[in-house]
């Protein structure tokens, strides 16, 4: 179990590039599997969870090349489904959350796809439910053995129909839309999720011959066609590292310059940090934080009642960064109640930082209130585990604005999705070492 030393108190100064999306990457890399033609693939970012995903498909037979720092081609034109049937795929499909994304390609273009429960975060509930019957809308007979956990579709040929979906699923939406693209006929996806991650998706797909309309809406419209043929593909930066950099700047009173963000698609990102009272200037296609040196005010509703912050699908709030807004709301000036709608158990690692010194009251599993400490009291420095991605980089954010020497465990939980964190925060500043 890996472990990050930190040294806390000091501002961190400088500019930080943020990494390739790791959410858009993991649905970008299952695409590949849609075509027997070569696909490029820009700004891919190396970290674990991807890591895991390309070591899969080139289980799966993908041809993989490393052209440079995150360019790769793919090239499955041989694929081994034999794979999908050994004891090691039951292991490596469950190393993270984004394998559950090879389904639908696979079941779309061989007629059969199979997975086992997906890992990922340990977050509360992660059904699958959305992604399983959408496919079986196309067509698709189901199992599932509860013994294994192991899920399979299979289909001759999809047929493609008009669905509603429960939920507006992140990793279910970009499922079903994968298998729609080979289905015969037209598929209209209602209550689709939206995010730049599956905007980037469909561009892909449509570069690739695919018939999408409705890119960026709750509803898609697919036109199936019969092959889909290779194309090059650039990754977003990741919006949640950059709301990351913004609350870690404003809480360790930094100036900090996030740069090239691709400002038009951080949605309600920049404006959800300025309601916590922290100046986020936009400067061309970078973000400019200042030295918060006289703290952050978070504002009160128009009538005066008490901010909340809630997660919502996309365009609203996305629920990866509450975590952060949680941490950051801990030394402002005010209250705000951080509403967790998505997830049930997200919020329970605010007991280390209760046990840090912050003045939080957990409500119930999704809800809890923030009253700020203005800087009169700073964080005191603990030891402490990383219980999933977002809530180990919040408790990173709590660790450097401490006073003294924390240490945070489990730190295999940052790498999955934040690539060489301590080396890049060294570079601006930050007293952080790994320990093995
Ligand atoms: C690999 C990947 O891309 N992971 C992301 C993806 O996970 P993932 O695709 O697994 O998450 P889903 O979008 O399926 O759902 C997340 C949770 O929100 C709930 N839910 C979802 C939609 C909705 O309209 N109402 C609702 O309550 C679901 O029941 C579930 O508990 O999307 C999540 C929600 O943005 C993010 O936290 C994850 O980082
Ligand atoms: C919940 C997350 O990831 P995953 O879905 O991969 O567990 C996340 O990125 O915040």
């Amino acid at each position: 179990m890996g472990t990050f030393k930190i040294e806390g108190g000091h501002q961190l100064k400088g500019s930080i590039q943020p990494q390739g999306a790791k959410n858009e990457a993991l649905q970008i890399l299952c695409a590949v599997l849609l075509t027997s033609e070569k696909i490029t693939i820009n700004n891919i970012p190396d970290i674990v969870d991807v890591n895991k995903l390309i070591a899969l498909l080139k289980k799966l037979g993908v041809k993989v090349e490393k052209l440079s720092k995150g360019v790769y081609t793919f090239q499955a034109d041989q694929v081994n489904l034999a794979y999908l049937e050994s004891d090691q795929f039951k292991i490596d499909g469950r190393g993270l959350r984004g394998s559950i994304m090879i389904v639908g390609p696979l079941l779309a273009r061989f007629g059969r796809g199979y997975i086992p429960k997906p890992g990922g975060d340990k977050i509360g509930r992660r059904r699958l439910d959305t992604h399983f019957e959408g496919l079986i809308k196309l067509g698709a007979k189901f199992g599932y053995s509860k013994e294994e956990q192991f899920y399979g579709v299979e289909a001759e040929r999809l047929k493609g129909t008009y669905m509603l979906l429960e939920e507006a699923s992140v990793t279910g939406t970009a499922n079903i839309l994968m298998a729609a693209v080979l289905a015969e006929g037209k598929t209209t996806i209602y209550n689709a999720a939206c995010e730049p991650y599956l905007q980037q998706l469909c561009k892909m797909l449509n570069r690739m011959g695919a018939k999408i309309s409705g890119v960026g809406s709750n509803m898609l419209v697919i036109e199936g066609v019969d092959r889909l043929g290779g194309t090059e593909h650039t990754m977003l930066p990741d919006m949640i590292e950059i709301g990351s950099w913004i609350g870690l700047a404003a809480m360790t009173k930094s100036e900090l310059t996030i740069t090239n963000v691709s400002w038009n698609d951080l949605g309600l990102i920049p404006e959800t940090f300025r309601k916590l009272g922290i100046t986020v200037e936009r400067r061309g296609d970078d973000i400019h934080i200042p030295a918060h040196n006289d703290g952050y005010e978070i504002q009160s509703f128009i009538d005066g009642s008490i901010l909340t912050i809630a997660d919502a699908p996309w365009p609203g709030f996305t629920p990866d960064l509450l975590s952060i807004i949680l941490v950051v709301a801990t030394q402002a000036r005010g209250s705000v109640l951080v509403h967790q709608k998505m997830f049930e158990s997200r919020l329970f690692f605010v007991d280390k930082l209760i046990d840090m010194g912050a003045k939080i009251i957990l409500c119930d599993p999704h809800r809890a209130t923030v009253i700020g400490h203005d800087f009169k009291s700073t964080l005191k420095a603990t030891t402490m585990t990383s219980p999933d991605i977002r809530a180990g980089v919040s408790l990173l954010i709590a660790a450097l604005s401490a006073k003294g020497t924390s240490t945070i465990q489990n730190i295999e939980q940052i790498d999955r999705g934040y690539e060489n964190i301590d080396e890049r925060l060294r570079a601006i500043g930050a007293h952080i070492e790994r320990i093995d």
